[in-house]
């Protein structure tokens, strides 16, 4: 099994990249898949969670060409996936799973979609229940609340449905159906969640209306869509390892360039000016119909802050970093209505109130979120041995924590981190001046 050494840094300085969208990568690499002709991907993310998006098209008879940098997708048009010989494996991925299960449940073919021990554990019941209702047959543990899930593709038929949680991988899935359906399908959630899905489907040229928190698709567009090439921004969930790094180590200034900044995405730049951060957002343009901009961060103190449910969809993805800040911070950072972190990879309200008690950060957990009471820079953290629960977030924010801690830290089972952001040890190390 693999570990990550950090060394505490002096300083980090310099220029990078991140790896491209990972829920972005997932999209277009089915979008495309399903639209007339070929479609070039480039910028994508080479994550594990991507590849398994890949490889599960190519498993339903669709051409993806790999050469450096770029994809080719031979898209068969809307109806052109064809029944795959075995399981589909989505490894460690929630997102192509839940968006997978959507866009199979209207195929005239049958299908079983699977994934890691990770992902046989997190809740399916919240797109099998209402994909149900649109008339699909999917059977699967525990009467369809757990993976492996078995998909009798039927016909469908477009629904209106208030989805009780705010997730952009149930809304997904519903709106994939309905492209499948027939009549109209229309999805409210209780607050916005990330836009990815509505945003492609409107670069592919496929109608989507949007009224306050409501999403509408018609089903079954008559010409279904032509291909398009794509190119991916950067994502900003992996940005957010850099700009917590950039700004709880002493002394430092990075530039992350060309990162999505879609406004459901970056609650998190939001929370850490509230904290007191040095983050400039520069040269915004547009890409394939998402923001784009390069990021500068330069080192700063930071102040506890409270963050509320209305905050939380669009960081989701960022509270093990955000927990890191907030240890440096001075006072507590109090953070509330966050429970859907309990079914991420690993429950990370759990791991991360673990991991940080190992390097002697104090947090208490809560039901639905936690209060971090932070040391106020005062001290180093204390180095440890930290375990990544098999969780790439959790993984990458404890090597950031290890920065500012007060000799070597190690990261146990960081092979995870593949699931998002290839090379990210070796981005951290170009930018590191070490301590000593
Ligand atoms: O739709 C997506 O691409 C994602 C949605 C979020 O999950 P939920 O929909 O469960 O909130 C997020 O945590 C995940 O990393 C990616
Ligand atoms: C929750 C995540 O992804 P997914 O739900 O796709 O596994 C994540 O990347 O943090």
């Amino acid at each position: 099994m693999s570990s990550l050494t950090i060394k505490p840094a002096r300083s980090l300085r310099g220029t990078i990249e991140v790896p491209g969208d990972k829920s972005v990568t997932h999209r277009a690499i089915m979008l495309a898949s399903l639209a007339q002709g070929r479609s070039s991907i480039t910028g994508y993310c080479r994550g594990e969670d991507c590849l398994n998006t890949m490889r599960a098209c190519r498993a339903m008879g669709i051409e993806i060409q790999e050469s450096p940098g770029r994809l080719d997708v031979q898209g068969k048009g809307q109806w052109g996936l064809s029944e795959s010989n075995g399981p589909i494996d989505c490894g460690n991925s929630g997102t192509g799973i839940r968006l997978l299960t959507g866009l199979l449940a209207g195929q005239d073919f049958f299908t079983v979609l699977t994934g890691d021990a990770s992902i046989r554990r997190r809740p399916m019941g919240r797109v099998v229940r209402p994909l149900r209702e649109m008339g699909a047959s999917i059977a699967g543990r525990r009467g369809g609340e757990l993976a492996p899930l078995a998909i009798t593709g039927r016909k469908l038929t477009g629904i209106t449905y208030a989805s009780p949680v705010a997730s952009a991988q149930v809304k997904s899935a519903l709106l994939l159906a309905g492209l499948f359906a027939e009549g109209t399908t229309s999805v409210t959630e209780p607050r916005v969640s990330r836009d990815h899905t509505e945003r492609i489907f409107r670069y592919y040229g496929i109608a989507c209306s949007q009224r306050g928190t409501t999403v509408s698709v018609e089903g079954r567009p008559a010409a279904g869509w032509q291909a398009k090439d794509l190119w991916v921004p950067g994502d900003f969930s992996a940005a957010a390892f850099f700009l917590v790094a950039g700004t709880i180590v002493p002394g430092s200034e990075i530039t992350i360039r060309q990162v999505g900044v879609n406004p459901t995405r970056i609650g998190l730049l939001t929370i850490l000016a509230r904290m007191g951060a040095d983050i400039q957002v520069l040269n915004v343009r547009e890409e394939a119909g998402e923001p784009v901009a390069d990021l500068m961060v330069r080192s700063a103190s930071l102040r506890g802050v409270t963050v509320t449910a209305d905050e939380i969809p669009h960081m989701i993805d960022e509270f093990p970093i955000l927990c890191v800040a907030a240890a440096v911070a001075e006072g507590d950072t109090i953070v509330s209505g966050a429970e859907e972190l309990r079914v991420k990879e690993s429950d990370r309200i759990a791991t991360m109130a673990v991991e940080l008690r190992k390097m002697d950060v104090s947090m208490t957990e809560r039901p639905d979120g936690m209060v971090i009471h932070g040391s106020g820079g005062k001290a180093r953290m204390i180095a440890a041995s930290c375990d990544s629960h098999g969780d790439h977030r959790i993984a990458m924010s404890m090597a950031v924590a290890g920065l500012v801690a007060d000799g070597v830290t190690t990261i146990a089972d960081s092979g995870c981190i593949e699931t998002s952001f290839p090379g990210f040890e070796s981005k951290l190390l170009d930018l590191l001046t070490p301590l000593s």
